[in-house]
């Protein structure tokens, strides 16, 4: 076992897994990364069966419900070389997805990021992991597996990580030094997967490796390095990540630490309805919160006030995403002509000179992305002066934490620029409103007054820490609610169709208001 906490990972992973010297000098062979040459002719036509059975049962795959039609290798990297020696390789590709039809708009194609762990036999505890055995190309009699699943090929990645510079078209960075590893760093797949899939360190850190991605900086990193400039506490400050240089800048993953101990506030609301406790305390501290996050980003980056055309532009978006929906779920379409009545009251200001103030946001808010932890910090790098890995905190009583926001990626469907470009804050609160509705409507029997109860709350806490009401401009409350619900009636109907009747009761409720 390590010594120390600054022990080689290398060294440690190789005493811990038994991975051989020949193997492990691949982390230095690493540093002077290459793109497999031998492996790049036949690679992608031999993955490409496998590829296209495994990428549609994936949560995170966004092209759902389209066959996919064809591949590209955008680029290859060898973290650890397959055929090297007895352990796994690990290999990170980045493949363009091509599916028909085409999307309406934006790249007639996705790209993905895999990291694909090569073995001669997978271990059992993998066999969940496995996506095939390539038939022929330079993989071929290999397993090609999950390689998140491994706490092996896990452990290189957080190595690779700690020793910022690049490797191929990829480039590992970070703001400073990486605190000294705690012992016995265990990597876990976190067990639900979202949008993205992420790797849990011995609770100490989580690094999360983004899916599908587009060309440019991703805000979840931009924005929560903007925060931790700004001094924002209520953010996990990033402490790693990795982007690809070539050929398009990606924001491939970050690392962050583990805020341990804490529960998601979804889960939290839906405790408190099953018990039938109110959730009113923790929905004004998290609206207050969530108005401290909104006024370090306006100090940190630009705001500008959305008048004319820009406004209008704003309601435009609203209608084209809502025509996008009716196509892709036609239940939405009795309901249509009235939710546009709420999108067009928010372009009539603009007819009179007026406007909307806008600023960089989170552009997804909810609950699942609010974090209720002890409210004092937990230890950098969780480990003890030893280097052995602190006690979990239990989870703290209602009303003695302390929330946290993460996730400040935006929507995933949505195109990035229109992710990174200033929106009115209250699409944040709209978001989160939306939350309570969702909760409220999940739990059997519904209750809309918990949920009615929350809202205010909420509204309440924001108004408190910023001094603006976000029920002060109430046309572009139900306006951004409106194009919200829109918003989930297509991620249910993708993602998880028995959730769909959720947003549809919210259709229908914002329908049938009088704007
Ligand atoms: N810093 C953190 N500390 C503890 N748990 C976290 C942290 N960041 C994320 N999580 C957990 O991981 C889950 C997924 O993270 P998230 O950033 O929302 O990923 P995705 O983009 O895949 O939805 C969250 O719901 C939360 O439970
Ligand atoms: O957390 P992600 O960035 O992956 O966000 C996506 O998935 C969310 C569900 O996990 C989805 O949120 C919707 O369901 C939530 C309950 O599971 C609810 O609290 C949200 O209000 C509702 O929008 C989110 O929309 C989607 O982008």
């Amino acid at each position: 076992m390590p010594q120390s906490g600054t022990l080689s990972a290398l060294a440690y992973i190789r005493r811990l897994y038994g991975v051989g010297r020949e193997r492990t000098r691949s982390m230095s062979e690493t540093a002077a990364a290459r793109t497999p040459v031998g492996l790049l002719p036949g690679l992608l036509p031999s993955l490409a069966p496998l590829l296209r059975a495994w990428l549609p049962r994936q949560r995170w795959f966004a092209g759902k419900g389209r066959p996919v039609t064809g591949f590209s290798l955008v680029s290859a990297v060898e973290l650890l070389p397959p055929r090297g020696g007895n352990g796994p390789g690990l290999l990170h590709l980045l493949v363009g997805v091509d599916q028909r039809p085409e999307p309406p708009a934006g790249d007639p194609h996705d790209c993905y990021q895999l990291l694909l762990g090569v073995c001669p036999a997978l271990p059992p505890h993998l066999a969940p992991a496995l996506i095939g055995r390539p038939h022929g190309g330079p993989l071929a009699g290999l397993m090609v597996y999950e390689g998140l699943y491994d706490p092996r090929l896990a452990a290189l990645l957080l190595e690779r990580l700690r020793t910022p510079g690049p490797l191929g078209p990829l480039r590992f960075a970070s703001p400073g030094p990486l605190p000294p590893l705690p012992r016995a760093l265990t990597a876990r797949p976190l067990g639900t997967e979202q949008s993205n899939s992420s790797l849990v360190y011995g609770d100490t850190y989580i690094l999360k490796c983004f899916r599908r991605v587009q060309p440019g900086p991703n805000p979840d990193l931009e924005l929560s390095l903007a925060l931790a400039r700004a001094g924002c506490a209520r953010v996990p400050a990033p402490l790693a990540w990795y982007e690809s240089t070539a050929p398009h800048p990606y924001t491939l993953g970050v690392l962050q630490p583990y805020l341990r101990g804490s529960r998601d506030g979804w889960r939290l609301a839906l405790e408190a309805l099953a018990a039938g406790t109110p959730f009113t305390e923790e929905a004004r501290a998290l609206g207050r919160v969530t108005a401290e996050v909104h006024t370090a980003l306006a100090e940190e980056l630009p705001t500008v006030r959305l008048c004319g055309p820009r406004a209008e532009r704003l309601a435009a978006g609203m209608h084209r995403r809502l025509d996008e929906a009716v196509r892709q779920v036609p239940a939405l379409l009795p309901y249509a002509p009235r939710l546009r009545a709420a999108f067009d009251a928010i372009a009539a200001p603009a007819h009179r000179g007026l406007g909307w103030r806008a600023q960089r946001i989170h552009g997804d808010l909810h609950l699942g992305q609010a974090l209720y932890g002890p409210a004092t910090e937990p230890s950098a790098t969780g480990g003890s002066g030893d280097g052995s890995a602190a006690r979990t905190p239990a989870p703290p009583r209602p009303g003695t934490g302390r929330w946290s926001v993460i996730d400040f990626e935006g929507e995933p469907a949505r195109p990035l620029s229109e992710r990174r470009r200033p929106q009115p804050p209250v699409r944040d609160i709209a978001g989160m409103l939306r939350s309570f509705d969702y909760a409220a409507r999940t739990h059997r029997p519904g209750n809309p007054v918990w949920a009615e109860r929350c809202r205010a709350a909420y509204c309440e806490g924001y108004a408190q820490a910023s001094g603006a009401d976000p029920r002060a401009e109430p046309e572009l409350l139900r306006a951004y609610e409106t194009d919200k619900a829109v918003y989930e009636v297509v991620y249910e109907a993708r993602h998880r169709p028995d959730w769909l009747p959720v947003p549809m009761a919210a259709i229908e409720r914002l329908a049938a208001a009088s704007v």
